[in-house]
Formats: C-alpha cells, structure tokens, sequence
C-alpha cells in the first residue's frame, strides 16, 4: 500500500483478536477495519506491536496477521504499519522482507531486549540489518524502554542514522523522557522525521512540543476523542483540548490503579467495539469480571464536552 498521505494524526496500536482457544482469529479484522474508520475515525493501523502481543505470536501467525491488515485496509485505511521487531535478528529481516511484498507502508523494529545493545553502534547495526531487507519501505524506530530496558536516548540515535539506513522516516516514541524527545524534534527540523508519540495519557504534551502524531492503544476506543482533541489543539483552542486530555487521563487513572495493561485493553476494546477480542495469551490472564464491570462503568460516566 503506497503511503498517499504522510503519516500523522492517530495511529491504532491494534489489538490481535484470538478465539477462546487461543488462536489468531482472523475472521474479524474486516469489522475491526470497519469499526476504526467509522466509530473512531482512526485510519491507520501499528500490527503486531505491544498491544497485539506482536512478540508472543509466531513468524507464521505475525505474516497472517498482516496480510489480513493490509488486505482489509485497502481503500480503507490510510497506512498500515507492521511492527517486524524480533529478538531474533533472522526473523525479523524475514517479516521485513514480507511486509515489503504484501505492500505495508511502513514497518517499525523494536529494540532487542534479551541479549540488549549496550550503544548506539550495536542498536543501528541490528536495525540497519533489519531495514536493508525492505529497501523501498519506510522504516521507523519503536522505542519503548520501559518494556525493553533499552534505555539508549533517541536524541543521540538519530545523529547520522539517514547515512546508515536511508529509508529511517521516524520514531514511534513510547516513553514519557519529554526532554529526549524535544531534543529530537529540535535537532531534526530539517529532515522532516515523524514523530509518533506512545504514551496516550501524555499526548497533548508531546503534541506541545511537535510530536506529528501517535500511536497508542486507546486509540482503538477513545480515537474519536483524541481526535477531537487534536482539533481543538490545532484551532487552537488550548482549554478544549486540556478537558479532552484531562478526561481520557481520568480514565486511564483509573483504570490503572486497578491493574491495566494489553489483557485490559482487550476487554476494554471487546466492549466499546462489540467485536470479540478474545483472550491474551500466556504470560498473559485475562482481565477479571471485576474489572471489566468497573471500567465499562468508569467509561460509561465520563462528561465529555458537547457535542460529542
Ligand atoms: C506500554 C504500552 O502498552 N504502551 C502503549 C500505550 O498506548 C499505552 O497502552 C497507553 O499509553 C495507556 O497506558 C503503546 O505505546 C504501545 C504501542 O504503541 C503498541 O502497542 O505497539
């Protein structure tokens, strides 16, 4: 799928719909498609990442996965990026090399995080390695270090990585270190890299300081709303868009005190959708009725401005 539009705005870090048993269920990712665009008004998709429980799925079902993505998101979606992250590096020059002949538009590479890259030098050699296998395809950086460890500043990767990998468009920027990520955005206004910002509860910060966009879980049931706060920023209208931020962090407070990660997010997301998510997969449990029952009344009681 050649990218028409530059990527920025939201970005849903989709969650992978499993049957009861356990097993990818691919049956749903039509409707998925059809739920983001018309009830969130979100048209790009992150596949395989954090959220999708991209690194305890199988090369096999991760390569499913995204054909599924891109073949329902043609002349729906505007981009499809495909997380191709491994721990192993041969398996993910693999996905690479399947997500540029299935027509991704992008593909983000997550930092390994067993045996870790302990410099800038050893991370760029793993991620050149990665990209050099989708020549023509946009590469972006996912990083995440409260999950991976891997801690190496953006700000400090960034410096000469055009020379190393040519098709580096961007970070998608998973972390709350605002000063690396103003850094980045300060020291690279001339090669017009994306930004994408990961940590939902803080966009409007990030967006503050020029973050292009983000991609984030909430994105799959709270889009339309961060939508609406993107537009309020933009007018500007900076206390509209303060309620918006205020509103989805009430929820994410919340929620979080109670226990909330990717098993949550997929309860969360079977409810606001009515598309069955499924269960997680070990390590994994699924989120408990107690919690689904508090947080579907949480959600259920936000005021949010009019007119929405
Ligand atoms: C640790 C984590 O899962 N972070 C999420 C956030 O969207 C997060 O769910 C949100 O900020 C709520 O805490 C994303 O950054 C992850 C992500 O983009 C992905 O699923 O690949």
């Amino acid at each position: 799928m050649t990218p028409r539009k530059k990527l920025q705005g939201l970005v849903a870090a989709t969650v992978t719909p499993m049957t009861p048993d356990g097993q990818i269920n691919l049956s749903v990712i039509r409707q998925y498609v059809d739920y983001l665009v018309s009830e969130q008004h979100v048209k790009n998709v992150f596949v395989n990442g954090t959220t999708g429980e991209g690194l305890s799925l199988n090369i096999q079902e991760r390569k499913q996965l995204a054909e599924e993505w891109v073949c329902q998101g043609k002349d729906k979606l505007d981009h499809v990026i495909i997380h191709v992250g491994a721990l192993s590096l041969p398996e993910s020059q693999e996905l690479a090399r399947h997500a540029a002949v299935i027509g991704a538009s992008a593909i983000a590479v997550i930092a390994p995080f067993f045996f870790k890259p302990t410099n800038k030098g050893e991370l760029i050699a793993f991620l050149q390695k990665v990209a050099s296998e989708a020549p023509a395809v946009p590469f972006y950086y996912y990083h995440i270090p409260p999950l991976t460890g891997v801690t190496i500043r953006v700000e400090e990767l960034l410096d000469g990585i055009k020379e190393r990998i040519p098709t580096f468009q961007g970070v998608k920027f998973s972390d709350t270190d605002l000063l690396d990520l103003a850094q980045c955005i300060n020291k690279n206004e001339r090669e017009q890299f994306v930004f994408l910002y990961g940590v939902d509860e803080q966009l409007l910060s990030a967006l503050a300081i020029g973050a292009n966009g983000a991609v984030g879980s909430t994105y799959n049931y709270l889009g339309r709303k961060a939508n609406l706060m993107l537009q309020a920023f933009a007018k500007p209208d900076l206390a509209l868009a303060q309620k918006y931020q205020f509103l989805t962090g009430e929820f994410l407070n919340f929620v979080i005190k109670l226990g909330f990660g990717v098993a949550q997010t997929k309860a969360v997301m079977s409810f606001v959708s009515g598309i069955p998510m499924g269960p997680p997969r070990l390590p994994l449990v699924d989120a408990s009725e107690e919690f689904v029952v508090k947080a579907k009344a949480k959600l259920d009681s936000i005021m949010w401005p009019d007119g929405d």
